[in-house]
C-alpha cells in the first residue's frame, strides 16, 4: 500500500450502482437537475449496442461521456481510466464525476479503478458508492443473483427506492435484509430517489467515519451479528429479524451470517504498530482478497499524530493520513471487513496482534 498524500484537488467520484430496473436513471437525473450548484461530469456505461440510457437523461448543462463497450467489468481498467484521463484534461469545467455503473455489474472493477491506478488516483478519489435498491424486487433479486448482495455491501449510501410499491411490513423486511447485508452504509428510504443530494453527493468519502462519529457504539453494538440467548439489542437493526415471508427456505438458523454468504465484521483495538500493521494487512489482502467485498478503518498509529484511513476492494487497498487527531479524541483504531468467507477468529487475533 502506497500511501498518498490527501489531495485538495481530488476530484470526487460518486460510483452509482444498483440492479437493473432500481432507479439510477431517475436519480442521475436529479443529480444533473439539481439544484446544488456543482458541475458534474457523468460517465454512462452502456450495457448491450445501442446507447439507450444516454436518451432518457434529460437535458442539461453537464457533460456526458458514453463508454460503449458493454460490460463495465471487462474495460474498466482500460476504458475507465482512459475516459477519466481525458476528462483531466478539461480539469476545471466540473467539479466532480459520478460513474453509472450496468445493472448487473459489478461495482468492484469500477471502484477499484480509482484505487489502482496511478495517475487516475492522483487525479479523482473516491467519494462514495451509492446503490440504488428497488424495494419491490430486492428479495428475488437476493435469491437469483449474486451481484445484487454484492452491490449493498459495497455501498456507503443506500437509497432504499420504489417504496410506493411496497407495504410498511414488506418495506421493514426489505430494510432488514439490507442491514444484514451491510449495516455500516447508511440507508434512505425514497420514491422516484427523492432525496436531499446532499445526502447522497460530496459525502467526504467516509461514512463509516461519521457513523461513528454520530453512535461511537454503532460497531459493538453490531459486532459481527451474533446475537446470544439473552440478547436484548433492537432487532431492526440487525436484519434478523423473520419477515422473509418471499423466502421459501429457512434463513435464520444462520445468525452469524447473512442469508447471502456477506457478512461484516468489526475489529477494534488500541494504537497499532505501523511495522506490524501494514505487512499484515497487504498478506491479508492478497490471501482474502477475493472475499474481502469491502475494506475500511480508522486507525491509529502509535507516534503517529494522525488518523490513518484506510480503504479497499478486493485486493487492493489505499490508505491516508485523514486529519489530526483532536484533543480529548480517543486514540482508538476500528477496521471493519464486509465480505463472504471471512476468517473471523484469525482475522481479529491478528488484528490484536498489530497492536503497538
Ligand atoms: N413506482 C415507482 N417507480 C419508480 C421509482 N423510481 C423509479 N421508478 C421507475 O422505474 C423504472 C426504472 O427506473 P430507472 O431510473 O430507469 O432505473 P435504472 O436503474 O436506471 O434502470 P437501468 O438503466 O435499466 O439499470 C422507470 O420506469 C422509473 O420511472 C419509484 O420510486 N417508484
Amino acid at each position: 500500500m502506497s500511501a498518498t498524500s490527501s489531495n485538495e484537488s481530488q476530484i470526487p467520484v460518486t460510483v452509482l450502482t444498483g440492479y437493473l430496473g432500481s432507479g439510477k436513471t431517475t436519480l442521475l437525473n436529479r443529480i444533473l437537475t439539481g439544484n446544488h450548484g456543482k458541475r458534474y461530469a457523468v460517465i454512462v456505461n452502456e450495457f448491450g449496442e445501442i446507447g439507450i440510457d444516454n436518451d432518457l437523461l434529460v437535458e442539461s448543462d453537464e457533460e456526458i461521456f458514453e463508454m460503449n463497450n458493454g460490460c463495465i467489468c471487462c474495460t474498466v481498467r482500460g476504458d475507465l481510466i482512459r475516459t477519466v484521463e481525458n476528462l483531466m484534461k478539461r480539469k476545471g469545467s466540473f467539479d466532480a464525476i459520478l460513474v453509472e455503473t450496468t445493472g448487473v455489474a459489478d461495482p468492484a472493477p469500477v471502484a477499484q479503478t480509482f484505487f489502482m491506478d496511478e495517475d487516475v488516483r492522483q487525479a479523482a478519489k473516491l467519494d462514495a458508492v451509492v446503490a440504488v435498491v428497488d424495494a419491490k424486487h430486492l428479495p428475488q433479486r437476493l435469491e437469483d443473483t449474486e451481484e445484487a448482495a454484492d452491490q449493498i455491501a459495497f455501498a456507503d449510501v443506500i437509497l432504499l427506492n420504489k417504496t410506493d410499491l411496497v407495504s410498511a411490513e414488506e418495506l421493514q423486511s426489505v430494510e432488514a435484509a439490507i442491514r444484514a447485508i451491510n449495516p455500516y452504509a447508511v440507508v434512505h428510504k425514497t420514491e422516484r430517489c427523492s432525496i436531499d443530494l446532499s445526502k447522497v453527493l460530496d459525502r467526504g468519502s467516509f461514512d463509516l467515519d461519521r457513523i461513528l462519529s454520530l453512535d461511537p457504539h454503532f460497531l459493538e453494538e453490531e459486532e459481527d451479528h451474533v446475537c446470544g440467548p439473552d440478547c436484548d439489542h433492537d432487532h431492526h437493526h440487525h436484519g434478523h429479524d423473520h419477515h422473509h415471508h418471499d423466502h421459501d427456505h429457512d434463513h435464520h438458523h444462520h445468525h452469524d451470517e447473512d442469508p447471502h454468504g456477506v457478512k461484516s465484521i468489526a475489529l477494534r483495538a488500541g494504537e497499532l504498530d505501523p511495522q506490524k500493521f501494514f505487512p499484515w494487512i497487504q498478506q491479508t489482502t492478497q490471501l482474502q482478497g477475493p472475499n474481502i467485498l469491502r475494506l475500511k478503518g480508522i486507525l491509529a498509529f502509535a507516534g503517529d499524530d494522525e488518523r490513518y484511513v484506510v480503504q479497499g476492494v478486493h485486493m487492493i487497498i489505499e490508505g491516508d493520513h485523514q486529519r489530526p487527531w483532536k484533543d480529548g479524541e480517543k486514540r482508538e483504531s476500528r477496521l471493519v471487513f464486509i465480505g463472504r468467507n471471512l476468517p473471523v477468529d484469525m482475522l481479529e487475533a491478528h488484528f490484536a496482534a498489530c497492536a503497538a
